[in-house]
């Protein structure tokens, strides 16, 4: 049972025990709430019954009936609190932990999902269909398993008391609930395709946005406005469509409800005119009848997100069966020699972008990865560093297949310059430090002198405290890589990749960090990734890829002897320069 629920709405199995006690407390705040129904009834059958039998007398006075008030309420307001405690702050906690479970997912998988998934609908996963989980665990499912089993309670109870007159209050229940579930096919269609055109129109805003610098560029502000209206417009749209059609059925379902107090009242008139019920449970009945819908109608209220309630689980179950990254978190290598053998890689099936790759980079070396753009370089260079998985073949580090090593604690060997940096908007020196977490302040500075940051930070206002805005946006491409190459050397890992590491830099520039690239490298595993060959020039060995397969291998020398492709581009740029 437990295990079905867990599966049903994705719960880990804390939140399907709770989620079990809330329905438990929910049923009991349902009865409790008839308390004061009760109460009217209790006092009614002492006083008010001496008014039509004379031979009826008074049992209890107002103080009875005062502690007696107060005694129902203490039970209301315990049961409230259990039935709080077991819903609320329960789903609140379920909440936080599938949140933080989720991410826990995100940081497991390969980088391929984050390539192939809209990052926006990733974070409206993570945070929206968490919290309107949220929402419908704490106000709608327990609530309606809750009523249904409360007016189930009931309606035996009462029938005891009166069947005819039970009989004439709960037909309509049946009837409404089967109005609800007849139209939830259709309903839940129309909100599959809300839950879409919402994300549709999320993420044109959040390309708009990545995006803004060329759309103002190129004057295509008014394509882009264009294009974001038809999809707003077609999102309200169906909005209103969806909304029209539970409008109908939450009122129809509501007013069939109704129904049963005039039938009460009617059946109930003709029984009493007949004698065959007092005038007295005939009152009652109204009362009863008053409240006893009341959890129903709650639940229709909030039948909207019960609609919802199967895309957003659908959602979740989609991201939480995607295959993680596994391996071991501890390995021994012999040494951080990084070996391709017969690897082979395509991003999309049948788009062969590696094929049958095979070299060595020894550790203490540096290997320089050339070729032309678009031959594999920097998708080899990734699979290093396991951000994908090979198809074929085996990488190895130090001996161990990469495949076998946990990819954090792989990453751990890495120091790795991209060509894009991703700066954080915090100060330079917590920008460098993400390096080293426990650096000093002095180391700090040391690795940013190596690499030339400090002609720039010591100019800013605050020095190395000054705040670089989103992604270093108060920044030149130049001052970038240089704080990324600061951050690599103060990583200090075996294995260093510079994917085009300098490739945003002038020649003068270039120059000035050469020194902190050669200290970054000392004794280490090299992979490099440059389009200009005066940075590859100091290479101990060059692999040139030509449409994904190795063309050639060698030193500089015997490359430049072998007059092959290698030596044609040093040729082109020779000619360019
Ligand atoms: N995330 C991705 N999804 C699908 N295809 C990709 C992805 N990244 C790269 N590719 C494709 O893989 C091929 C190799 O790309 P890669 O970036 O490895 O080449 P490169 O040699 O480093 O190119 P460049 O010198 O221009 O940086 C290209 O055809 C590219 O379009």
């Amino acid at each position: 049972m437990l295990s079905q629920i867990r599966n049903r709405f994705a719960l880990s199995e804390k939140g399907a025990k709770d989620f079990c006690k809330g329905v438990f407390w929910t049923v009991w705040l349902d009865v409790a709430l008839m308390l004061p129904a009760v109460y009217v009834f209790l006092y009614l059958q002492d006083w008010i019954r001496p008014v039509f039998n004379p031979e009826a007398t008074i049992a209890h006075g107002i103080c009875y009936y005062g502690l007696l008030g107060i005694a129902f309420m203490a039970v209301m307001y315990v049961i409230a609190v259990f039935q709080y405690r077991s819903t609320y702050t329960c789903v609140y906690d379920e909440s936080a932990n599938r949140r933080i479970s989720l991410t826990e997912k995100l940081r497991k998988l390969p980088l391929a999902f984050f390539g192939e998934k809209n990052l926006s609908d990733l974070t409206a996963t993570i945070m929206d269909d968490c919290t309107e989980l949220e929402h419908t665990f704490s106000h709608a499912v327990p609530q309606l398993i809750a009523s249904l089993l409360s007016i189930l309670l009931i309606t035996i109870g009462m029938a005891f008391y009166d069947w005819a007159l039970t009989l004439a209050l709960f037909w309509v229940v049946p009837i409404s609930l089967a109005v609800i579930v007849l139209s939830k096919r259709k309903l839940h269609k129309q909100n599959r395709t809300n839950y879409l055109n919402k994300r549709e129109v999320t993420e044109q805003i959040q390309e708009g946005l990545d995006t803004i610098q060329e759309i103002k560029s190129y004057h295509q502000e008014a394509a882009y406005l264009n294009g974001l209206d038809e999809k707003i417009d077609k999102y309200e749209h169906q909005l209103t469509r969806s909304e029209l059609l539970m409008g109908i059925a939450v009122n129809g379902s509501q007013s069939i409800l109704k129904l049963g107090l005039a039938s009460v009242i009617i059946v109930g008139a003709s029984l009493v005119a007949s004698g065959q019920t007092e005038l007295f449970t005939y009152l009652i009945f109204m009362v009863i009848g008053s409240r006893i819908y009341t959890p129903i109608n709650e639940v229709l209220n909030n039948l909207a997100a019960l609609f919802y309630l199967d895309v957003r689980i659908d959602r979740m179950k989609e991201m939480e069966a995607m295959p993680v990254q596994h391996g071991e978190k501890s390995f021994n290598p012999n040494g951080y020699d990084i070996r391709f053998d017969h690897v082979s890689f395509s991003y999309e099936k049948g788009k062969q972008v590696l094929d049958n790759v095979s070299f060595t980079a020894r550790q203490g070396e540096i290997t320089a990865l050339v070729g032309p753009s678009g031959s594999g370089k920097s998708t080899a260079a990734k699979l290093v560093a396991r951000f994908w998985d090979a198809t074929a073949g085996h990488i190895t580090l130090g001996g161990t297949d990469i495949s076998g090593i946990e990819p954090e604690s792989l990453l751990k060997c890495f120091s790795i310059v991209f060509q894009d940096v991703t700066l954080f908007n915090t100060s330079v020196m917590e920008n460098i430090r993400i390096g080293k977490r426990e650096a000093t302040d002095e180391e700090v500075r040391r690795v940013a002198r190596l690499a030339r940051c400090d002609e720039f930070v010591l100019k800013m206002p605050q020095g190395y405290q000054t705040v670089i805005g989103e992604n270093g946006e108060t920044l030149s491409g130049g001052e970038r890589q240089r704080i990324s190459i600061a951050r690599a050397l103060l990583k200090d890992a075996p294995i260093v990749l510079l994917d085009e590491a300098t490739a945003s830099l002038d020649v003068e520039n270039e120059t000035k960090i050469q020194a902190g690239i050669s200290e970054l490298i000392k004794h280490k595993t090299v992979l490099i990734i440059a389009h200009r060959m005066r940075t590859i020039a100091h290479a101990d060995k060059i692999v040139v890829l030509k449409d994904g397969h190795v063309a050639e291998t060698g030193n500089p020398e015997e490359l430049k002897k072998q007059n092959g492709l290698f030596c044609q581009m040093m040729k082109r740029q020779v000619v360019r320069a």
